[in-house]
């Protein structure tokens, strides 16, 4: 296996969104020191990473922006890459971003050799993984990206995803890795099912406001749009050019298998069933989601009272971030980073609040949570790796 030399520039940055002013910025240049792979168990003082990670369908979406993102991670160091069609290709000729980073080629699951890595992230499509994660060895910790193990209710799954859940077993290991709410459990989980992008983006705002019993559970109204590249990288016939510029298309209109998994959680946090309204929309960018979110308060409830409660629940989180009074969170401003941003907004009928939360999919809806989750897992500062400003414009 090749060993990677992306150790060559790291950066510790001692900053959050909410604490602007104190920006500390120490670049590190390494470039002269080559890098010598060594396992989590021993620590090599040749390198500054300890903890050997494959990444399963590298070659696409998720685990190319896996890729970039460990590209600044101080701790983690890749040695598996994985690709079906793909494989035997180096990353580079598949990614010609990911050029500068001295990666393994992609291999086949079957011919990667796990005896060294530590941690996965399973980039793989849904129906495939449950079998995939059930071979890999014991000892290895997974984030899975897939939404195979995401829903609890096995018979939800089936009934959702149309075919019979192979690993139910795995499945009661599982634990749902929506960072800011079950980071305890993230901690001590060896299996974490994390989030799609749209649940991501919904119950963020609305698990705290839920929990806190400041909004009506009934009649919720989500109205989420999608970057294409949240479809993946395989050839679609909707997902053409000619298909989706110029355009927007709803889709999955009551149906979308989002439905159960917002659900689950948005249920969890109230204890007693949900049910939403939920649409999503195609959009022609290639990164990026909007969820808008139409919400009744309880009695006596006010648009400040949703406010405060959020900004307080948040308030000690680098990457959920509640806007100053008034300003619309944009797709833009999250672009290539792991922030989610949220603000709530008085709807024109009385009673009725408007929710608006920003992140980028492939970032805190995909591979961005995931590494804060693997950080967490192997009790790391969660924001290694993430520390990236928005690309704007
Ligand atoms: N895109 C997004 O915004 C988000 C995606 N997700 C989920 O993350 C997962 C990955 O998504 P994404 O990266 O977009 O998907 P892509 O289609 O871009 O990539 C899929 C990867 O899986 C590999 N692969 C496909 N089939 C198999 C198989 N049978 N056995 C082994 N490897 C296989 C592909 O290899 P090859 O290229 O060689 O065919 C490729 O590396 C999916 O489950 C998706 O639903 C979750 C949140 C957001
Ligand atoms: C634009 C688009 O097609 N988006 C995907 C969701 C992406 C995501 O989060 O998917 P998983 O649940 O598979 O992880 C969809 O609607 O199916």
């Amino acid at each position: 296996m090749s060993a990677s030399a992306f150790g060559s520039i790291s950066f510790d940055i001692g900053y959050s969104w909410k604490d602007m002013n104190k920006i500390s910025m120490v670049r590190k240049t390494h470039a002269e020191k080559p890098f010598v792979k060594c396992s989590m168990k021993s620590t090599n003082h040749n390198s500054q990473k300890t903890v050997n990670i494959g990444v399963l369908g590298a070659s696409g979406y998720t685990g190319s922006e896996v890729l970039r993102l460990l590209a600044n991670h101080p701790q983690f160091g890749v040695t598996v890459l994985t690709a079906d069609r793909k494989a035997g290709q180096p990353i580079a000729s598949v990614f010609p971003h990911l050029s500068t980073q001295n990666l393994p080629d992609l291999v086949s699951i079957k011919d990667a050799n796990f005896s060294d890595v530590d941690a996965v992230f399973c980039c793989l499509p849904h129906g495939t993984t449950q079998e995939i994660i059930k071979g890999l060895p014991k000892n290895l910790k997974i984030v899975d990206l897939s939404a195979d193990f995401r829903l609890r209710d096995i018979s939800e799954y089936e009934e959702w995803y149309g075919q019979p859940h192979s690993a139910p077993d795995l499945q009661k290991e599982v634990v749902y890795g929506l960072t800011e709410i079950s980071r305890e459990e993230i901690k001590n989980a060896r299996l974490v099912a994390n989030p799609g992008c749209y649940p991501t983006s919904i119950q963020l705002p609305l698990v705290p406001l839920i929990k806190a019993k400041l909004i009506e559970t009934r009649n919720i109204i989500i109205d989420s749009k999608s970057a294409v590249s949240g479809a993946g990288r395989s050839a679609k016939e909707s997902l053409l050019f000619t298909e989706v510029t110029e355009g927007i298309y709803s889709y999955g209109v009551t149906r979308h298998r989002h439905v159960p998994e917002i659900e689950q959680g948005l249920s969890d946090a109230a204890r007693t069933k949900i049910t939403i309204s939920f649409t999503p929309h195609l959009i022609p960018m290639t990164r990026g989601m909007q969820s808008t979110i139409y919400v009744e308060m309880g009695p006596g409830v006010g648009i400040e009272d949703l406010y405060q409660h959020l900004k307080l629940s948040y308030e000690d989180e680098e990457f959920v971030v509640l806007l100053e009074k008034g300003i619309v969170p944009r797709t833009h401003s999250v672009k290539g980073t792991n922030y989610c941003l949220i603000n709530v907004l008085p709807d024109r009928i009385p009673g009725r609040a408007i929710i608006i939360s920003v992140i980028d999919n492939l970032v805190k809806g995909a591979s961005g949570q995931a590494l804060q989750n693997l950080n967490a897992m192997m009790g790391f500062s969660e924001n290694l790796g993430l520390q990236y400003q928005p690309l704007f414009p």
